[in-house]
């Protein structure tokens, strides 16, 4: 962690990226090199996550649109992990360091938006390393082992590491750095996080059995990296300057507390359940075929024995028998050498002539005798060597049975093993099961977050689009005032000659009831308003003087004085009558005029005109002078009291003039924006007439028309959800849908839009429903929803299809 005060060079120390020169590299570089260069990619995973937290929200700064990431920490090993944020797996150190700027590009502009600086923000790069062990010996002697004997008796374990680079905000103070509104917003949660911070390191300091982590996200977020295992380095930044001396002795006695913390490293291993789960079951999968192959071969071995017992067997009976023939043979001979030793004995004691040749037989016979003998050695020896085989052979099948049964108590033993083995496979499934159950909760903790999220976006998305549709109508609004400021800065310039014709009507008029001593009517008229007590004309000025203010209605109102204007709007010169109602109109036009024209009895006065007079100009420009005064809110009460709408219904009853109509359209339109008076709109006869004007047929009547309607439309629409009101649509009372539907593409885009606006907030009422259907409504907003040139308003008729049921059968 880097903590200081501002611009002491906290970010300078550890998040520079140094691309063009490595001397220049910051810590997290650095620490990122070294990582790389001390793993492999063959067994280890180097992944990141970079955050920042602000105003106790926690924004993912690779993938800017999370924000308010929440914190999830392992209630049995306190371990903290952010499941929302965005964990990107580490190719080399280019890649990191194209990540790093991705992160800061993104803070910098996410910072921007929120008119804040780097240094208001805590940043924090999250480091996941991971290494697969070569596996653990298990201590377990009992475990069998099998041919590969090595990779069965070990445990795979993952080894897993976490670097945390904290960039901490500005640790100066509130008071010292003078923030107020917004600013000091800010330095109120700096200051929650780092007094929190401060708290905890006190704690772990005393070596007290509370840490109060809970007191700030940030706090929350370094639970496991400060105290207890984790292995902390804290960076104290500070100003040289004698200027920063309390700051520079805070910051240090902050890291004099925070040296007292004694912490015990310890390496996280764990046991990859997974790889085991993947080995057992490759372990039973061997000893199963292991055993059928042993199995096997031992059937094969035992028919082999056999084979080869029967044929020793028949080996031994030829042998047998062939001594037993060479033995019967033998004596055979035997018997018969006897028989003629016997015979020649006689024949020597017979004949003793041949004795020589009788003793040389004899001698023969001996040597024959002799060569018997020696034969029947051989045969003794010969069944000797035939006793030594069967002794041998007998001897190999004890062998034989010996090794049976040795395979017999190792077949025993693999069976053994086997056990075992499943019993290790199903621990290991439970494990894993237990595992599984504890991502299952964890999954569906997020996905309780994200329904929450997601019905707050709803939320959101609802004012949006109110807003939207609100933002829409101002914008119109804003424009047909445009139009008026064009319409009345032409107006103006026709003024000039007004304003002097008009004083010189005043002064001739003055000159004229002072002739005929009325003038006190006019000066008591004048005093009414609390001007000026006597009215003295002022000499009229140059054409070049008034030409100088001809913009500043404000100076004619001073010069000639309002009661005096509206004192004329009773002459009885038509001449005079029209210049005044001009200038009243006009000062109508300006906010600030309007209250006091109306407090001094321009509205009265204007009405009276509306009602007597038959001139057309006076019509047109009265009517237009009370569509300024019916701009303002207050005002328009008194219109209608004064039963303003009935005048001006009966006006539009009785002339074509466009320009004439267009005013009476423009001040009801006016009055359809208050919706406490629609009703007495509706009686007064308003909505018929403003409806009545269609006739016309001009272009210009018409907008002024559909602007009448959809502001009547949309503040209808917003009494009934508020519980207003309820009930049908005055406006469908009246008639208006059919020629809404029918001309609702007819006319210019703005006429359009405004038709389009009415009718989708029609929509919106269910009790209008029925009309809007039988009307053929439902594919004028299915037409809206495809065509409308604007985003609000197909929302609004998305809106209406999608939430009445009517609506969504009629589209079937
Ligand atoms: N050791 C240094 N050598 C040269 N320039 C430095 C050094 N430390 C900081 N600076 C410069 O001082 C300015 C402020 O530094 P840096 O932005 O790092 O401060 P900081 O403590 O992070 O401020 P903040 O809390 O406002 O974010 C930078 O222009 C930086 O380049």
């Amino acid at each position: 962690m880097a903590y200081g005060q501002t611009g002491t060079g906290k970010t300078y120390t550890v998040g520079r990226l140094g691309k063009d020169d490595p001397s220049e590299r910051g810590i997290m570089v650095r620490a990122l090199e070294d990582i790389l260069a001390s793993t492999s990619s063959r067994s280890d995973s180097v992944a990141i996550s970079y955050l920042q937290l602000y105003l106790e929200s926690l924004q993912d700064l690779l993938a800017p649109e999370k924000t308010n990431i929440p914190i999830v920490e392992d209630p049995k090993t306190g371990e903290v992990s952010l499941p929302g944020a965005a964990v990107v797996d580490i190719r080399n150190l280019d890649h990191f360091v194209e990540l790093l700027q991705i992160g800061e590009a993104n803070r910098h502009a996410a910072n921007t938006k929120l008119n804040t600086e780097s240094s208001r923000s805590h940043a924090m790069l999250v480091v996941h390393i991971q290494r697969s062990l070569k596996e653990k010996e298990e201590n377990d002697t009992s475990s069998v082992a099998i041919s590969d004997e090595s990779s069965s008796r070990h445990i795979p374990l993952l080894l897993k590491s976490k670097l945390l680079i904290v960039d901490l905000a500005g640790s100066e103070r509130i008071d010292k750095s003078g923030s107020e509104g917004h600013m000091l917003e800010e330095a109120k949660f700096i200051n929650l996080s780092l007094t929190s911070l401060g708290k905890c390191i006190n704690a772990l300091a005393e070596n007290s059995p509370h840490i109060p982590t809970r007191d700030s996200k940030l706090t929350r977020l370094l639970r496991d990296s400060f105290g207890g295992t984790a292995r902390t380095s804290l960076i104290i930044t500070i100003g040289p300057s004698a200027r920063h001396y309390s700051e520079t002795s805070s910051t240090i006695m902050f890291s004099q507390r925070a040296m007292k913390i004694v912490n015990t490293v310890k390496l996280k291993e764990e046991v990859d359940y997974e790889t085991l789960y993947r080995k057992l079951e490759y372990q039973v999968d061997y000893l199963t075929s292991e055993l059928d192959r042993q199995q096997k071969l031992r059937v094969n071995e035992k028919v082999h024995m056999e084979k080869e017992l029967k044929e020793y067997e028949a080996t031994l009976a030829e042998i047998e028998r062939n001594f037993a023939v060479k033995s019967e043979n033998l004596e055979k001979e035997k018997s018969h050498l006897e028989l003629e030793i016997k015979k020649l004995k006689e024949d020597l004691n017979t004949e003793k002539a041949s004795k020589d040749r009788m003793s040389e037989n004899i001698i023969q016979l001996e040597t024959s005798v002799k060569h018997n003998e020696q034969q029947q050695l051989e045969n003794s020896l010969y069944q000797k060597v035939l006793a030594d085989t069967t002794k041998m052979h007998e001897q190999k099948i004890v062998e034989l049975l010996k090794q049976l049964e040795d395979e017999q108590s190792r077949s025993a033993s693999l069976e053994k093993q086997l056990n075992e083995t499943k019993q290790h496979l199903s621990e290991a499934q439970r494990l894993l099961q237990m595992q599984e159950n504890i991502a299952k909760d964890i999954k569906k903790e997020l996905s309780r977050l994200k329904e929450e999220s997601t019905s707050q976006i709803k939320l959101l998305q609802q004012t949006n689009d109110e807003l939207l549709s609100e933002k829409a109508l101002i914008y119109e609004e804003l424009k047909s005032v445009q139009e008026k400021v064009l319409y009345e800065a032409r107006y103006r310039k026709s003024l000039e000659d007004e304003v002097l014709k008009l004083k010189k009507a005043l002064s001739e008029n003055n000159a004229d009831l002072e002739s005929r001593g009325t003038y006190g009517m006019i000066r008591s008229a004048s005093s009414l308003g609390g001007g000026d007590a006597v009215y003295m004309p002022r000499p009229i000025k140059t054409r070049e003087t008034i030409s100088g203010q001809r913009d500043t209605i404000s100076k004619i109102f001073e010069e000639v004085g309002l009661s005096n204007i509206l004192a004329l709007l009773r002459s009885e010169d038509l001449d005079v009558q029209i210049h005044a109602v001009k200038v009243v109109a006009n000062l109508a036009a300006e906010d600030i005029n309007q209250e006091r024209i109306v407090e001094e009895g321009g509205l009265d006065a204007l009405l009276l005109l509306l009602e007597t007079s038959e001139n057309t100009t006076i019509h047109r420009v009265t009517a237009g002078a009370i569509a300024n005064l019916a701009m303002n809110g207050s005002n328009q009460g008194l219109i209608m009291n004064r039963g303003g709408a009935r005048l001006l219904a009966n006006v539009a009853s009785k002339t074509d003039d466009p320009q004439t109509l267009r005013m009476v359209a423009g001040a009801i339109a006016n009055l359809c924006g208050n919706e406490k008076l629609h009703v007495m709109l509706k009686e007064d006869g308003g909505i018929k007439a403003l409806l009545g004007m269609v006739r016309s047929g001009h272009n210009d009547v018409i907008a002024q028309i559909a602007r009448g309607i959809a502001n009547f439309a949309k503040c209808e629409s917003r009494a009934i959800s508020q519980g207003h009101r309820k009930g049908r649509s005055l406006l469908i009372e009246e008639n208006a849908l059919n020629w809404m539907v029918a001309n609702s593409t007819t006319f210019s885009a703005s006429t359009r839009r405004h038709i389009e606006l009415a009718f989708c907030h029609l929509a919106q009422n269910e009790e209008n429903a029925r009309e809007i259907i039988s009307t053929g409504g439902i594919k004028e907003l299915v037409r809206i929803l495809q065509e409308s040139s604007r985003e609000d308003i197909r929302n609004l008729a998305k809106k209406a299809l999608n939430s009445n049921p009517l609506f969504l059968s009629g589209i079937q």
